[in-house]
């Protein structure tokens, strides 16, 4: 599209709205403000570099075989470097424990050091992003049995509650040197497949074991831990440790981060309506945003009325700043660089429609008990042009526009991914 028509575009668009009395520039600068946490995972599979040709475990699975997967850190950061030039706005990367920089060593999760992401700190320097990180407790044979850190083995309780200490600490030190805390987000796959009977001694094993971990005080300057809920893996159909009720009750309790997964509930249970509950409770949110297609199947994002649904949610709270974004997908039967940016643009898009809404004005047919009139507004605002709102956005920013950037992803797979074999 020529500048001149998407200018006229969005001059028609700005006045549309501002007849319903938002502010579409304020809009753009909240939408440009919003860093959304990128996962490392997508671009391999949730391979990492410790062990790139073990299984995935843990419940998690990547299916699909397309061509062109990451396989070192240089490949994977520059799908990164990539991936920033076709989107807008500044974001950070989410990365997993096994993703050091293992200079070729075999480093077991009881040894990582802040040593082993220092290239990844410097990096994300040069490219302007914030790092996030994430302990690793799956893909590792002292999770064979299905338990970890709830393990009735104390060896490996210690095991993982080492690995999480020096996670942590590895946390902090991003934060210190980005100089913006970094969010570390805890899952834990344990649990098991058929019929537990010893659910409470587990989730008693889980708690003391975090309780232990978390006796080491750092500040929320540098590190944020976050803990993620789980209803069911592949493997752990039964019983899961870290179930909703668990981490809910533990980030009550003890003031922290709580992490929703879109994937991680009954199928026709949306994380959007836990939040304005969550955040009268927990002092903030970290979200997986997911696409669970029938199961927790990490399908990439699309711009679904479930993403709506959260976004909304995360404006009309109020509370937008005490809410972090972060995607969770993995998607190997595509292109997984496309997979990002899909992933990433529709997070946005549906961001901007949330903050496109005249939210004083659907309340004020509340108060007036005028129900009718506040759906009626809540359809019309589906169609009205936010997407030249974004397209106008993508423009200011100098990345593509539109659907100009499948050209660009398909260039970046003819000339770069391709040629992994
Ligand atoms: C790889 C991630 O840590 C993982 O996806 C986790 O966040 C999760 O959602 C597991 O189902
Ligand atoms: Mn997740």
């Amino acid at each position: 599209m020529k500048e001149e028509q998407l200018k006229r575009a969005y001059e028609d668009a700005k006045a549309q709205y501002a007849s319903l009395g938002v502010d579409v520039d304020q809009a753009i600068e909240k939408l440009n403000n919003l860093s959304i946490s990128i996962h490392c995972w997508q671009a391999d599979d949730v391979s990492g570099f410790e062990n790139p040709d073990g299984e995935l475990t843990g419940g998690i699975q990547a299916t699909g075989n397309y061509p062109g997967k990451a396989r070192t850190i240089e490949e994977l950061r520059s799908d990164f470097e990539k991936v920033l030039t076709l989107i807008p706005g500044t974001h950070r990367i989410s990365l997993h424990a096994i993703y050091g920089d293992f200079g070729g060593e075999f480093v077991d999760r009881d040894q990582i050091e802040p040593k082993h992401f220092q290239s990844w700190i410097d990096w994300a320097k040069k490219v302007g992003v914030k790092l996030d990180f994430n302990c690793t407790l799956f893909s590792h044979p002292k999770g064979e049995s299905g338990y970890m850190i709830s393990h009735f083995d104390p060896e490996i309780r210690e095991f993982w509650k080492e690995h999480l200490r020096r996670c942590r600490r590895i946390a902090a030190e991003i934060g210190r040197q980005q100089g913006d805390p970094c969010i570390h987000n805890i899952w834990f796959p344990d649990g098991e497949k058929d019929k537990t009977v010893s659910r409470f001694a587990h989730r008693q094993l889980m708690k003391e074991a975090l309780d232990d971990v978390f006796t080491e005080k750092i500040s929320t300057d540098y590190l944020k831990d976050c803990v993620e809920c789980k209803l069911f893996g592949i493997g752990s159909e039964s019983y899961v440790v870290g179930s909703h009720e668990f981490y809910m009750g533990y980030a009550v309790k003890n003031n922290m981060m709580l992490t929703l997964d879109a994937g991680h509930f009954h199928p026709t249970e949306s994380i959007a309506d836990k939040i304005s509950s969550m955040l009268l409770f927990v002092p903030e949110l970290n979200l997986h945003v997911s696409r669970p297609e029938r199961w927790d199947s990490d399908h990439v994002v699309i711009l679904s009325d479930e993403l709506l649904a959260l976004t909304q949610e995360i404006v009309r709270s109020g509370h937008a700043d005490r809410v972090h974004v972060g995607l969770d997908y993995f998607d190997a039967s595509i292109n997984r660089l496309g997979a990002y940016i899909v992933g990433i643009r529709a997070t946005q898009k549906a961001m901007l429609q949330a903050l496109l809404e005249p939210t004083r004005q659907l309340r004020e047919f509340e108060l007036q008990d005028k129900n009718f009139q506040r759906l009626a507004y809540l359809e019309e605002l589906k169609s009205m042009p936010w997407n030249a709102v974004y397209n106008y956005y993508c423009q200011q920013q100098n990345v593509p526009v539109g659907d100009a950037y499948i050209q660009d992803v398909q260039e970046y797979e003819d000339q770069v991914t391709s040629k992994r074999v």
